[in-house]
């Protein structure tokens, strides 16, 4: 790709202190952010060994950012930029020295799905506090707690924080947007010391229901004094269509009346899914001869996105089977997996045994969903007295009928299984059991459990089981085995860039890029759940971010039966 450089670009290239970008949605903010890390280099200005960071949000961004990188810039230039996620680089350092801020001898990672668990029913302020108190306690990390601790660490440790800028001279923030308090205070504390590069667009912003604040532009302006630059409407991802401009009167419901060109809305019959595989399919043979090509399938919610993944891939429905990829939250999977790794290691007390399942089962109900309603809360509290019970009173504890008995027998059908070593056949073989249990919480484990493959760390796990089975015989500590290569996946630095067909949401498609984006919806997954008020804006801004992530074209798919009000 040849750098085509505007005067107001090339003037970004000469700045010395902090800069603000502003632009629209591939108007080059990330294409000129690296360009400046790299004529910083040459200038000299990253010293002898310093080298510009450039923090995102999402992993797969990062990927596509470093093999941008990697097509346009010279080994040596790259050698000196590194490209992480916020959370990834705050994790670097908390892991080595996190211990300094709390009683414990060394820090844990609180895993997404530990957490879902752990501080179910707790918001605001209250999570905050129990998070804290995990911290401070038991050395146990959640997310949320990176910036907060990282700030600490940087303000009671100077030398750390003179160490970590002399490492980062110049730090690229990006997504800027999107960024919380308590993230916009860890920006602010690595300022103080490196030279910041925010990158952000107004547009893009979809994440207020995690604090993310319009104000926050103002607060940079205001403490750091950048250069600002705006890119306004150059177009770089999609230019000569018109996805731009439609996906701007999105924001506003001011369309013009002639067409858009690259632009497509599909108001479908019926209530299947067959419309939007008739469309991918297409989509497809359009590209089949490409070398290299990519395709979203975006939606509104992760269950659709499992559905429709599900459905891409299947052919009962006379269509041909595609192989399509998925990306989504992946706790449910993960937690149905932990319970399988359970039943896969060895245990020589049964009702233990079963207590553990039960258990098992509770943290499923609370952490499978994003937020728990009190009905999986109850459920969780119920499954866990009852694992109380079997605990103490053995045989006598599992009552009559209900969940406990069947797990009792679970538990019984999994110790006839006679495992193989075969980390795959075994795992297969407990998953089973769980499907052909009567009880419908049990079968619903077996099911999400199939779409652990949604992990990258498959393969990885896979490893470390047939480990486990070649120096004991058996799967001891599975379950570790499993939460570590979890652990890993979170901070992979580089998921590969999307190519062929890939399903994920609306909110996982920010910073991406595609050739073509199908975004759809279903009859009762909609983009818009009320009208007016602060739903409709996020729900307008979901629709410009989905559709300003193609090149070449976009289908927006609505059911023709109660179309979306928010499209022409
Ligand atoms: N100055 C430029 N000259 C040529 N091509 C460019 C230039 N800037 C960006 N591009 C191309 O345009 C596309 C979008 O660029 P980029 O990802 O930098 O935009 P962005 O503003 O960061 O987008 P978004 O906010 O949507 O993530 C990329 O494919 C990139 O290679």
């Amino acid at each position: 790709m040849a750098l085509v450089l505007t005067d107001d670009k090339r003037r970004l290239l000469a700045t010395t202190g902090h800069v603000l970008v502003r632009g629209g949605a591939g108007s080059g903010k990330t294409t000129i952010a690296l360009a400046k890390a790299c004529v910083d280099f040459d200038a000299g200005r990253l010293g002898a060994a310093g080298k510009a960071l450039f923090l995102s949000f999402a992993r797969a961004t990062v990927a596509r950012v470093a093999e941008q990188a990697t097509a346009t810039i010279g080994s040596d230039q790259l050698s000196r930029i590194e490209i992480s996620t916020y959370h990834g680089f705050a994790w670097t350092i908390l892991k080595s020295h996190g211990y300094l801020l709390c009683a414990k001898p060394g820090v844990r990672l609180l895993l997404p799905t530990q957490a879902r668990d752990r501080l179910a029913g707790l918001d605001g302020a209250a999570r905050f506090a129990r998070q804290r108190q995990l911290f401070d306690e038991e050395g146990l990390v959640a997310f949320d707690l990176f910036p907060t601790l990282l700030v600490e660490l940087f303000t009671r440790l100077e030398v750390l924080a003179e160490a970590y800028a002399f490492a980062y001279p110049l730090i690229i923030v990006d997504e800027f947007q999107d960024t919380n308090a308590e993230e916009w205070k860890m920006i602010f504390t690595l300022g103080q010391r490196s030279r910041l590069i925010a990158l952000g667009d107004p547009k893009q912003r979809i994440y207020d229901f995690k604090g993310a604040d319009p104000r926050r532009f103002d607060d940079f302006l205001a403490a750091f004094q950048p250069e600002p630059f705006d890119f306004g409407g150059e177009n770089n991802r999609s230019a000569g269509t018109d996805i731009i401009r439609f996906a701007d009167a999105i924001l506003d419901g001011a369309f013009r009346p002639e067409p858009y060109s690259g632009v497509t809305i599909d108001r479908y019959r019926g209530q299947s899914l067959r419309p939007l595989k008739q469309a991918m399919l297409q989509a497809v043979n359009r590209y089949r001869r490409s070398p290299e090509w990519s395709v979203a399938i975006l939606v509104p919610t992760n269950a659709l996105a499992i559905a429709a993944f599900d459905y891409m891939r299947g052919s009962d429905h006379g269509l041909p089977a595609y192989p399509a990829e998925i990306l989504v939250a992946a706790e449910g999977p993960i937690l149905a997996s932990a319970l399988i790794a359970l039943l896969l290691e060895p245990h020589n007390d049964p009702h233990q045994l079963a207590a553990l399942v039960l258990e098992a089962l509770a943290s499923f109900e609370v952490g499978r969903t994003e937020a728990a309603g009190s009905t999986a809360l109850t459920k969780a509290g119920r499954l866990r007295r009852a694992a109380g019970q079997v605990r103490q009173r053995g045989d006598a504890g599992y009552g009559a009928r209900g969940i406990p008995t069947d797990v009792r027998d679970l538990v019984g059908n999994v110790r006839q299984i006679v495992l193989t070593g075969d980390p795959m056949s075994d795992w297969r073989l407990v998953r089973a059991a769980l499907a052909d249990s009567p009880r419908e919480e049990l079968q619903h484990v077996a099911r999400e459990a199939r779409h652990l493959r949604l992990l990258q760390r498959g393969a990885q796990i896979e490893g470390r089981l047939a480990e486990a089975w070649r120096a004991n015989g058996a799967y001891r500590d599975a379950r570790e085995h499993l939460a570590a290569a979890v652990v890993e996946d979170q901070f992979a630095a580089t998921t590969r860039p999307h190519r062929g067909v890939t399903v994920m949401t609306i909110h996982k498609s920010k910073g991406k890029e595609f050739d073509e984006v199908i975004v759809f919806e279903g009859v009762y997954q909609r983009y818009l759940s009320a009208r007016g008020g602060d739903r409709e804006r996020s729900a307008r801004s979901n629709l410009h971010v989905a559709a300003t992530r193609a090149k070449r074209s976009v289908v927006l798919m609505t059911p023709l039966q109660d179309p979306c009000s928010l499209l022409p």
